[in-house]
């Protein structure tokens, strides 16, 4: 079931390492299939190294349970599922990448700065509120599903396709998992970008919003003349 979706969640899996992204077993990806409610990603606490697509594991969005796979799901499933019932996006991401992961524990949202920012993230990509101690000892993975909707009031998460969980790290998603991963890759560059930037002139603040508005716009808006990557 699901066959080829497996080789794409595999193959995204694996360039998290290969990215510098996670390291050790740290990290996910996953993938939707919406035609038939379900969600492939990747096996809890196994390597990357030697990985395979028959390695994924298959569980219903709704439900949540397992109906395929030798494994169990990564421990972040129960967040990627309300990122799918929340957000009309087809892969996700999480990692542990340093520079993004360095915001998420200062409780600093990435602004934009940039025209490498600009490129794929139309404005703040924002930092959640902390969770509750209730929220962290009850259903911990899904409410940290709950603050990253929470955060995205008011904001078109396909627009912004990243945010970072306060003290944990970023999530980024797009139309498939492999721009997912795409996303998370510029988004661990803004956060290195963003804190060089601070350092060298502390009063910097937000790009000139015509530049963002250009660079974003001819990428993604209506009439978009620019490849998508
Ligand atoms: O967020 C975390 C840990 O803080 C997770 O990303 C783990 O680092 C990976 O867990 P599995 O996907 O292997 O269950």
């Amino acid at each position: 079931m699901l066959e080829e979706l497996k080789q794409q969640v595999c193959e995204a899996n694996l360039l998290l390492p290969k990215y510098g992204l996670v390291t050790f077993t740290w990290g996910n990806v996953s993938a939707i299939d919406r035609e038939k409610g379900l969600v492939v990603i990747k096996p809890s606490g196994v390597p990357y190294e030697g990985m395979t697509a028959d390695d994924m594991v298959v569980v219903d969005l709704e439900s949540g349970k397992v109906v395929e796979g030798k494994y169990k799901p990564s421990s972040d499933t129960p967040t990627h599922l309300e990122l799918y019932k929340a957000f009309d996006i087809g892969g996700i991401v999480h990692t542990h990448s340093r520079w993004a992961t360095s915001f998420a524990q200062a409780g600093k949202g990435i602004i934009p700065m940039g025209t490498t920012h600009a490129d794929y993230f139309y404005g703040e990509i924002p930092c959640t509120r902390a969770m509750t101690p209730e929220e962290i000892a009850g259903e911990y993975e899904k409410e940290t599903g709950t603050v990253i909707i929470e955060a995205f009031k008011g904001l078109d998460a396909t627009q912004i396709p990243a945010v970072l969980v306060k003290s944990h790290g970023p999530f980024t998603w797009g139309k498939d998992a492999a721009e997912a991963v795409h996303n998370a890759v510029v988004l661990e560059e803004a956060a290195f970008m963003n804190f060089h930037a601070m350092m060298l002139n502390p009063e910097i603040g937000h790009m000139q919003q015509e530049l963002l508005d250009k660079h974003f716009l001819r990428k993604h808006g209506k009439n978009a003349y620019y490849g998508q990557n």
